[in-house]
């Protein structure tokens, strides 16, 4: 099953929803204006500044260079909060570059290739291709870099390569008023863990998770964290040992997916990168499992198809394959291949 592809890209753009402006701790941020229902995309665009993983200053510099003079003033206006590189080789190739070091103005350039470093890095998202073998790319959004972080996040964001944008999508029914708010990082982990991994960003986070009184909230990422990490070793052991993989070890997985979909419900995280990846695991190892699992298989695919079509839309190759999971599990065949 293949979901059509709007060919008019002026389509996915929509500014009726929300708007930016200030925040008074957060810099700028998006705003709805209007009740958004969960799973609308919100905004949907392409990158104006797209770069290997392994891109370094000059590289990015003149990326930056060669943008329409309009694009590069919307460069020049973002964030710049992350911490400057500590690779400083860039700045003896620059100098080998530049006809005159000895005055103020090597200084003063250098000064604009690490700001555009730090704009770059609190900015940049990761955009996987189509080729899960292919290198990521990061990409800078213009809209996108305007949402502000939270771990306990109302929209999702995602790269899309099919249709080559970055989408935003709302994962609950979002008030006129309330702030868009995305996550940068996985919100599987506990706070501590969390904190770390934002520090790249330079703030310190304050969001109703971080600052929940109710220690429930850290203990349920924890025990997320670990039966995520179980569901994916048992998985990789799966894989390199199919063969002798018997019935009880099926069982002993899909009671850990079991687990690990109990407390994501708890916890209302509802999104592809934890939930919708625990129904794609149950489908499979429930189709593969076969007698008894069935129902459970077509149960799994639908909340798949579901979870991908809210946070990711029809488009996506991973709502695509959802739906074909659903497809073979409903008929009970080909599921063992998929
Ligand atoms: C991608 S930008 C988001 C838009 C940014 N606020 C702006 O003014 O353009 C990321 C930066 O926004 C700020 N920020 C994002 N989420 C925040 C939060 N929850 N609390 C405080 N600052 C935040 C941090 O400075 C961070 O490095």
């Amino acid at each position: 099953m293949t979901a059509a592809i709007d060919p008019n890209p002026n389509s996915y753009a929509r500014h009726d929803l929300y708007e930016e402006r200030e925040t008074p701790l957060a810099g700028i941020g998006a705003f709805a204006t209007v009740a958004i229902p969960s799973g609308t995309r919100i905004f949907c665009e392409e990158s104006f500044v797209m770069l290997p993983e392994t891109a370094a200053h000059l590289d990015l510099h003149r990326a930056v260079a060669a943008l329409p003079d309009d694009k590069r003033a919307e460069f020049w206006a973002l964030a710049a909060s992350s911490k400057p590189s500590k690779d400083v080789a860039w700045v003896a190739t620059l100098r080998a570059c530049c006809d005159d070091d000895a005055s103020g103005a090597f200084n003063i350039l250098v000064e604009e290739y690490e700001r555009a470093w730090s704009i770059f890095e609190t900015n940049r998202f990761t955009c996987k291709s189509l080729d899960a073998a292919e290198p990521s790319m990061l990409g800078l959004f213009p809209r996108a870099a305007r949402l502000n972080h939270s771990c306990a996040p109302n929209v999702f964001h995602r790269y899309n390569p099919l249709i080559r944008r970055l989408t935003v999508h709302a994962l609950r029914d979002i008030a006129a008023g309330e702030e868009l708010l995305t996550s940068y990082i996985d919100i599987c982990h506990p706070t501590v863990t969390r904190r770390q991994l934002l520090r790249h960003w330079g703030f310190r986070c304050c969001c109703t998770a971080c600052d929940s009184p109710d220690e429930e909230e850290d203990s349920r990422r924890k025990r997320m964290e670990g039966l995520f990490n179980q569901v994916i070793n048992r998985e990789r052991k799966r894989v390199r040992n199919e063969a002798n993989w018997t019935a009880k070890d099926y069982e002993r997985s899909l009671g850990v997916v079991m687990k690990a979909m109990g407390v994501l419900e708890q916890g209302g995280m509802e999104e592809t990168d934890t939930l919708g990846v625990i129904c794609v695991f149950g489908t499979q190892l429930a189709g593969k499992a076969g007698r008894g699992w069935e129902e459970e298989a077509v149960e799994w695919a639908k909340r798949a198809m579901e979870i991908d079509r809210k946070c990711l839309g029809e488009d996506s190759k991973e709502y695509m394959r959802a739906a074909e999971l659903l497809e073979a599990a409903t008929r009970q065949k080909d599921l063992a291949k998929l």
